[in-house]
Order: C-alpha cells, then sequence, then structure tokens
C-alpha cells in the first residue's frame, strides 16, 4: 500500500510541532525519520495511527484519505506493552483473538521460527531476552493485517550486540516479508542499514531537511563501515539541528 502524507502540522500547547510535512512511503518501501530528539518524530507515527488528531493536512492510503483509527496501520511503539501475565502465543495473537480470528494461533505458530521464538510459545515474557521480547513484540505487530508498519524505536532499550543482531535479522526479515514500513530511530546506522529512504526531520516546527535515497544499495554491515563520509554529514546535520 502506498502512503501519501501532505501538509501535516501540529501544535502541542500553541507551540507548532509539525510545519507542513510531506512524504509518500511506495508499496513495500521501508523509510526511516531521523531527527533530534523531540522534533515530533514519535507524533507523526501516533498521527498516522489515529492516537492522536492532526491540525492540518491528509493522510492517504493508496489514494483513499484515511481519518482517526484505521486497520491500514500496525503500529510498534518504543515500549514492548507484552502482557506479563499471558503466554508469548497469547500475547502475540492478542488482536486476532479480539477479531475472533479462529486460526489466530495456527497462523502465529508458523512464524515462531522466523522471529527466533521457537519453543517459546508457552513461556512468559519475563523468561524471554530483551531481544526475544522486541521480535515478539514485533511478531504481535507484523501479525495484524495491516499494510503499513510504524515501528517507534524498536531496539532503542537493546544493548549495541543485540541491537546489532536485531537488525540482522530485521533485514532480512525484510526481504521476505516486503511490508511498507515508516521506522522511527536515533540511530543513523541503524536508519542507513534498514531503510531504503531516510527522511530527516529538523528541529521544532519539524519539517523535512533532506531525503537519502539508497534504494539501489545492496545492504551489508561492510557496507555500513564504509559509510563515514554520508555518516558525519548526517551526523553534522543532526547536531546542527540539536543546537538550533
Ligand atoms: N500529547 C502531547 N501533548 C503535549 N505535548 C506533546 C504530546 N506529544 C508530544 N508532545 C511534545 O511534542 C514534542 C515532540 O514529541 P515527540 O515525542 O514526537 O518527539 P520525538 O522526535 O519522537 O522525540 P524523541 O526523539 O526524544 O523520542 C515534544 O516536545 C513533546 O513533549
Amino acid at each position: 500500500m502506498k502512503l501519501c502524507v501532505e501538509n501535516l502540522s501540529i501544535s502541542f500547547d500553541k507551540q507548532l510541532i509539525l510545519n507542513h510535512i510531506d512524504f509518500q512511503i511506495r508499496q513495500g518501501e521501508f523509510v526511516a525519520l531521523l531527527g533530534p530528539s523531540g522534533c515530533g518524530k514519535s507524533t507523526i507515527l501516533n498521527i498516522l495511527a489515529g492516537l492522536l488528531s492532526k491540525e492540518t493536512g491528509i493522510i492517504k492510503v493508496d489514494n483513499q484519505e484515511i481519518k482517526g483509527l484505521s486497520d491500514h496501520f500496525a503500529y510498534m511503539p518504543q515500549s514492548d506493552l507484552l502482557l506479563p501475565w499471558k503466554t508469548i502465543l497469547d500475547n502475540v495473537t492478542l488482536y486476532g483473538q479480539i477479531n475472533h480470528d479462529s486460526k489466530a494461533k495456527e497462523n502465529a505458530l508458523k512464524e515462531f521460527k522466523t522471529f527466533g521464538l521457537d519453543g517459546y510459545q508457552n513461556s512468559y515474557p519475563d523468561q524471554l531476552s530483551g531481544g526475544m521480547r522486541q521480535r515478539a513484540a514485533f511478531l504481535r505487530t507484523a501479525l495484524c493485517k495491516a499494510d503499513i508498519l510504524l515501528l517507534d524505536e524498536p531496539f532503542g532499550a537493546l544493548d549495541v550486540i543485540t541491537r546489532n543482531d536485531m537488525q540482522d535479522w530485521l533485514l532480512d526479515l525484510r526481504k521476505q516479508y516486503n511490508r511498507t514500513t515508516l521506522l522511527v530511530t536515533h540511530d543513523i546506522d541503524e536508519a542507513l542499514f534498514l531503510a531504503d529512504r531516510i527522511l530527516i526531520l529538523s528541529h521544532r516546527p519539524a519539517s523535512i531537511l533532506k531525503e537519502i535515497d539508497l534504494s539501489n544499495v545492496s545492504k551489508s554491515r561492510d557496507w555500513l563501515f564504509e559509510q563515514g563520509t554520508l555518516k558525519k554529514e548526517i551526523f553534522e546535520l543532526l547536531k546542527g539541528e540539536n543546537n538550533a
């Protein structure tokens, strides 16, 4: 599904946070949003997910305008929000159960291996490592029948090694699943490694400062290590905005 965001603005307490944001995401494209802290990245996801009301702007999925909550979007917030009293299988099939999908558990179990959770269906969240919990939260999001995934710093709370492992895993998964995705991250490496395109936001009120197209790049850790100049350029841009 193609996502089109036009002229998106919002203020909190009379302070303009998003200033006429325009962007599009093609079917199957993976786009990362990078920007200085507090510029409004999560706010964009919250508006798309229907949790916040925009002041101006139009959101379209495949040319159809979306208002409020929509099942086009599956949202994975920063914390994993796994329910501690439910098993991993019950946690990942929460939406399916709410929607009375009798095949929810059967369909979920087929994905446990891919998501590195094989054998853990009857475990509880506190029996899993941080990385596994994030994969479970991600599986719950991916199992939603939504066309567009909204991921807010999914690996933000993980240590650097687990984070890198999760990025490798997500890059592999991307090739298989081809879901339209918008990822919010603070991490320049993560954005470069995972995204087809990076949108860099300015300091508040946020507008899109720069777009980096990586769609023709064959991604690998070696490629990432060689991107010193590009990383420096993005870093300087974000640093300038942080000080703005
Ligand atoms: N519901 C709300 N009511 C009032 N102010 C809000 C609300 N949501 C966000 N804000 C404010 O809007 C600004 C942008 O917040 P947001 O969380 O979108 O930024 P961010 O770029 O995701 O930040 P970070 O990188 O630190 O996660 C912040 O100043 C925040 O305090």
